[in-house]
């Protein structure tokens, strides 16, 4: 299957859930995140989720993040260049939704890439050596190759990986872990 196909299938899949059930989804996530060698760093990424398009709600991983006192960095989108900023959450940051209905910090403290040590990345399919298909803008693909090599890369995902491999090109940065409601991969 290309990759079109796959985001195709992906989002019909997930369009499958209630919003309850992608909760509830979200916490087992969570829950399993608690048991990954992640939590000793100072510098955590996190997407805010779009969960009227089922996406896996973060909020639980969040409060996880906020329970232990982490820097906690979420992007910012940038429509001209495709690209993606990044800003500390702090109690005041002011949060907003722009026009895909993606919740962005409005602005705030900068978070340089190259500080961060483990990424919360959001996914439509993957495979069983990591390789990772979003919603195709590369906005992902950009922002992980100019964080540091040993960053750590966890997708989230509601389904268990494609069985079959899927055809990478070149600006695809694999994934470390990828957690599921039922399990940790690890590639
Ligand atoms: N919650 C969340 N935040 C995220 C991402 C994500 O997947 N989830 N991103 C992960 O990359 C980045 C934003 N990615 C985006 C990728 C594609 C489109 C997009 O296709 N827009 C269409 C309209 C889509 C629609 O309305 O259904 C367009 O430009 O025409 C928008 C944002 C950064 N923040
Ligand atoms: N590091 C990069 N520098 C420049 N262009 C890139 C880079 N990474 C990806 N791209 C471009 O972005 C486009 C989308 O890439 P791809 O289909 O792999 O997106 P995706 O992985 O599904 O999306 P995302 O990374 O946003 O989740 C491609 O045209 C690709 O060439």
């Amino acid at each position: 299957m290309n990759k079109t196909a796959l985001r195709k299938k992906y989002l019909q899949l997930r369009s499958e859930f209630s919003i309850e059930e992608i909760d509830d989804k979200s916490i087992q996530i969570a829950n399993i995140a608690l048991k990954l060698p992640i939590w000793q760093f100072n510098n955590y990424h996190i997407f805010l989720s779009i969960t009227e398009k089922g996406e896996i709600n973060t909020e639980y991983i969040l409060h996880i993040l906020q329970g232990k006192d982490k820097n906690i960095a979420v992007p910012k989108t940038d429509v001209k260049t495709n690209s993606l900023s990044h800003f500390l959450l702090t109690d005041n940051t002011k949060i907003e939704t722009n026009n895909w209905g993606i919740p962005e910090p409005k602005d705030g403290i900068p978070f340089p890439e190259n500080k961060i040590e483990v990424v919360f990345i959001p996914l439509l399919a993957y495979d069983k050596l990591g390789n990772r298909v979003g919603y195709g803008k590369g906005f992902y693909d950009r922002f992980l190759a100019s964080c540091k090599k040993d960053s750590i890369k966890i997708g989230l995902s509601l389904f268990a990986p494609e069985s079959s491999v899927i055809a990478v090109s070149e600006t695809d940065i694999p994934l470390d872990y990828c957690i599921t409601p039922e399990e940790v991969y690890c590639f």
